[in-house]
């Protein structure tokens, strides 16, 4: 197979622009040469091994697996983060969450992110904000390994640490006086932010087959079907664990917008609010802790 069948081939499995867009990063990220260098002919003859390669790519990329996964990457905040399935493939929407937390991040920021899988939130802000010190929460073993691999790759300096929050928030597993690691019994956060999972299970009949079939269910199902059981748990938290005027930043399924403002508001939260994402859907939640 020539790099110009593989174009043509992925045409029938995406739109023209996807298709040409897919073969650029297959190209680039794959075989280290530009689209430009095809299309200028300067590249025409496949090694056994390239042929080998890009008939294995193609095979999982017909079967439907999502590109991120076939070739280990997936662009974020202008940076390219390692993923692998286990492991949820970072959105652009979620771009607008880490630019909700920078933005009037006070210096030196203690931050939170739960629920971290590539880590693409926490490497974010603390590349972004080089005074933040940046703590990020896992559930997932291959989550966390993922995101301490991409912190090192990237130069960022991040406190992974495995815990479940459902059980932090009950408060009976913060360490007392004197045990855990670091500040943990007495560490107060400026910001918590998470994106955790949201998606009820009846919503799966409406969700794209690739992303039901490739991406770990932990990182997208809720519990007992409950789609605020993680807001509800990280905003408990957030009771203890955030500074006066500390905020929660959230993603937010939109449907679940306006019962997730009242419950935040029930919680005595402040500033609670609903924000957009760029393509103007209900996408976001902050709310300041009390002063
Ligand atoms: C929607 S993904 C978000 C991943 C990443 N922050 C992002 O925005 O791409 C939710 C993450 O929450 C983690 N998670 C699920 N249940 C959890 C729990 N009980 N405690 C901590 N993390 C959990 C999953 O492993 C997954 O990495």
């Amino acid at each position: 197979m020539t790099y110009q069948q593989l174009w043509h081939q992925l045409t029938p499995l995406y739109a023209v622009e996807e298709a040409q867009a897919i073969t650029r990063l297959v190209l680039e990220t794959t075989f280290g040469f530009s689209l430009t260098d095809l299309v200028c002919g300067k590249v025409s003859e496949l090694s056994a091994d390239d042929e080998t390669k890009l008939h294995e790519i193609w095979q999982r990329l017909e079967a439907g697996e999502p590109v991120q996964y076939v070739l280990g990457e997936a662009d974020f905040f202008g940076r390219s983060f390692r993923v692998a399935p286990g492991v949820l493939i970072p959105r652009p929407e979620t771009e607008g969450l880490c630019r909700l937390v920078l933005d009037r991040l006070p210096t030196g920021a203690h931050v939170l992110d739960i629920g971290t899988g590539s880590g693409c939130i926490a490497i974010t802000i603390a590349l972004e904000a080089t005074q933040a010190l940046v703590e990020a929460w896992d559930i997932s073993d291959e989550a966390l390994r993922q995101a301490h691999d991409n912190a090192l790759r990237l130069g960022a300096q991040v406190l992974f640490r495995q815990k479940d929050v459902l059980e932090e928030a009950k408060g009976n597993v913060l360490a007392k006086a004197g045990e855990g690691e670091g500040c943990e019994e007495v560490c107060l956060y400026d910001c918590i932010v998470s994106n955790p999972p949201y998606i009820a299970d009846k919503e799966r009949t409406t969700m794209a087959r690739n992303v039901l079939d490739y991406e770990p269910s932990t990182a997208l199902f809720v519990p007992d079907d409950d789609p605020l059981r993680f807001y509800r748990s990280i905003a408990e938290l957030g009771l203890r664990r955030l500074r006066p005027d500390g905020r929660l930043c959230f993603e937010i399924n939109s449907l679940y917008a306006e019962a997730l403002s009242s419950l935040l508001i029930s919680l005595g939260y402040e500033a609670v609010t609903i924000r957009d994402d760029d393509y103007g859907k209900q996408r976001f939640a902050t709310a300041r802790m009390r002063g």
